[in-house]
């Protein structure tokens, strides 16, 4: 494995923030991050990944890595997943909730996947995560995408009203990291 820095491609620096701090001072690999905003594909969460990290590779010369965070609403079949993004943009953390107002189930699981590649051409390796819980009405700061609709099993407070160390000790971001040090370590 090359011991070349790791450019980590995200245009969100909520993720970045996060992500650094997930993965401590004694990482082995240098990351220096790069806002870039790739297309995203339809497709699986691993088929997103997957191709935002070629996309990647083919921009950086050298090791990459991308996250892609899916929400996946149990009574919608794992809907909206993926496109999240643009279901928050247009409904906004406040209006998340509204999406199962019809359903009892409100059960819903934050999924985070990650993409690694050394350079372009090269094989994907795919690192994942996943945290359940419930949406429920936004409670919180707002500062985090749809933290503050996301209540994970056992506990009484949403990602936003967490500290974000226990946020960060529990999350679907958190449980894809540990499986990525434990590849580069
Ligand atoms: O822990 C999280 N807590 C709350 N909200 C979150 C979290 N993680 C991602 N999010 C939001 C950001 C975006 O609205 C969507 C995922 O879409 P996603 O494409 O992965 O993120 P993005 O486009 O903002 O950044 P990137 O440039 O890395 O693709 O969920
Ligand atoms: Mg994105």
């Amino acid at each position: 494995m090359s011991s070349k820095p790791i450019t980590l491609v995200t245009g969100n620096a909520n993720k970045l923030k996060e992500i650094i701090k997930i993965l401590g001072s004694d990482f082995p690999r240098q990351i220096i991050s790069k806002d870039i905003d790739l297309l995203e594909i339809q497709g699986s969460p691993d088929e997103v990944a997957t191709a935002k990290c070629k996309e990647a590779a083919k921009v950086i010369n050298g090791p990459v890595l991308v996250e892609d965070t899916a929400l996946c609403m149990k009574s919608l079949n794992d809907l909206p997943g993926v496109y999240i993004k643009w279901f928050l943009k247009a409904l906004t953390a406040e209006n998340l909730h509204k999406l199962l107002a019809g359903f009892e189930d409100k059960s819903t699981y934050a999924l985070c996947t990650f993409a690694y590649c050394e350079k372009d051409g090269e094989e994907v390796k795919i690192f994942r995560g996943k945290t359940p819980g419930m949406i429920v009405e936004a409670r919180g700061p707002r500062q985090f995408g749809w933290d503050p609709c996301f209540l994970p099993d056992g506990f009484d407070k949403t990602y936003a009203e967490l500290d974000s160390d226990v946020k960060n000790s529990i999350s679907h971001r958190r449980r894809a990291l540990e499986e990525l040090k434990a590849y580069f370590s």
